[in-house]
């Protein structure tokens, strides 16, 4: 049988995004609403009402209050805001973070997909709280470097204009991003951790990084027990994948564009006991439309990898 999926917001970035991943899936079939009504409220209560599958692609107020819209209780949503990302009557729709996670989406009626940082804060640092190898009261720092396309239409237009802004914008320099609370509750640390954001002049990719001294742990863990800790993690994972420590050399953003991977690296110094985790993705891919289009494939039962380019 034929799901229907509505995209609200699906002239947007990340719902043209996910629409291409969807492209030839007979599995599904895309409604769609004209330019001239794709805002209009009653056009799309309707089609919120009338889907089997919602992937909201908004922001976070419009995301708020589409889910409001809709009350036919068959309806499924994806949301692809940070509107309910920390909200727990939301599956958050990361399937790789906690073993069981996958059934939790599988079943669920609400799935909220990751912020794009937080995909790679918490993909290095979450199985290390886990086993214990980083304390969870530490006071951890990241530093991450995105694609433009991760600010929107807005940003890309301003990046794209001929006298484009910068080349590197540091941001968030207030300490008070909004993925913050993601990050600390999903990886259930009991301190914010620092967030250092930052832009670039490159589409889409993101880099982002996790110093860890860890000669000042209890555990004392070395960089091979911190990669093995991510390698037994994500063992079972076609989309997480953990580059061993020939992938130290250097690391571009780029690195993972392109594609629906997470790539994961333990990179450092064994000798001074500092390591630098380093995660790269695409802000688009599993920081967005592939999450969302791998959490659509698992709620309807199919295939987590269907449609995703890895
Ligand atoms: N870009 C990225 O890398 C990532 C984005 N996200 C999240 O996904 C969501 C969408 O982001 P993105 O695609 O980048 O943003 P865009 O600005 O590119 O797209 C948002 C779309 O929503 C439309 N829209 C805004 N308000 C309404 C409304 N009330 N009713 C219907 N449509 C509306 C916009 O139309 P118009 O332009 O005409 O106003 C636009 O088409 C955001 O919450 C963002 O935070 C999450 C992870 C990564
Ligand atoms: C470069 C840039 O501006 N990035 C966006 C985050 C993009 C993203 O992840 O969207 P969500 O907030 O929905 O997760 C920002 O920092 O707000």
């Amino acid at each position: 049988m034929t799901a229907t999926i509505f995209i609200d917001g699906g002239a947007g970035t990340t719902g043209l995004e996910i629409a291409g991943r969807l492209e030839g899936r007979s599995e599904f079939e895309i409604v769609t609403l004209a330019e001239d009504r794709r805002k209009d409220a009653n056009a799309r209560r309707e089609a919120l009402n009338d889907a089997d599958f919602v992937i909201l692609c908004l922001p976070d107020d419009a995301a708020r209050e589409a889910v409001a819209m809709i009350t036919n209780p068959h309806t499924r949503v994806i949301d692809a805001s940070s509107a309910h990302r920390v909200d727990e009557d939301w599956a958050y729709g990361f399937a790789e973070l906690e073993p069981g996670q996958h059934d939790v989406i599988a079943t669920a009626a609400r799935v909220s997909n990751p912020g794009c940082y937080p995909t790679g804060f918490l993909g290095l640092v979450r199985p290390l709280v886990r086993t214990g190898l980083v304390p969870h009261d530490w006071p951890v720092t990241v530093h991450a470097v995105s694609g433009y396309s991760g600010g929107g239409r807005a940003m890309i237009a301003a990046f794209e204009q001929e006298d484009a802004p910068t080349a590197h914008k540091a941001y968030g320099l207030g300490l008070a991003h909004k993925h913050v609370p993601e990050m600390q509750r999903r990886a259930r640390l009991a301190r914010p951790p620092i967030f250092q954001p930052a832009v670039a002049r490159t589409y889409r990719g993101m880099i982002v990084e996790v110093p860890l001294p860890l000669s000042h742990f209890p555990r004392r863990p070395g960089l091979d027990a911190c990669e093995a800790a991510l390698s037994d993690a994500y063992r079972d994972s076609a989309i997480v994948r953990v580059a061993t420590a020939n992938g130290c050399e250097s690391v571009s953003i780029e690195e993972d564009a392109g594609t629906d991977r997470l790539t994961l690296r333990v990179c450092g110094n064994e000798d001074t006991g500092q390591a630098r985790l380093i995660a790269t993705l695409d802000n688009l891919g599993k920081g967005a439309a592939g999450a969302a289009v791998q959490n659509l494939n698992i709620m309807a039962g199919l295939e987590e990898t269907a449609g995703l380019n890895l």
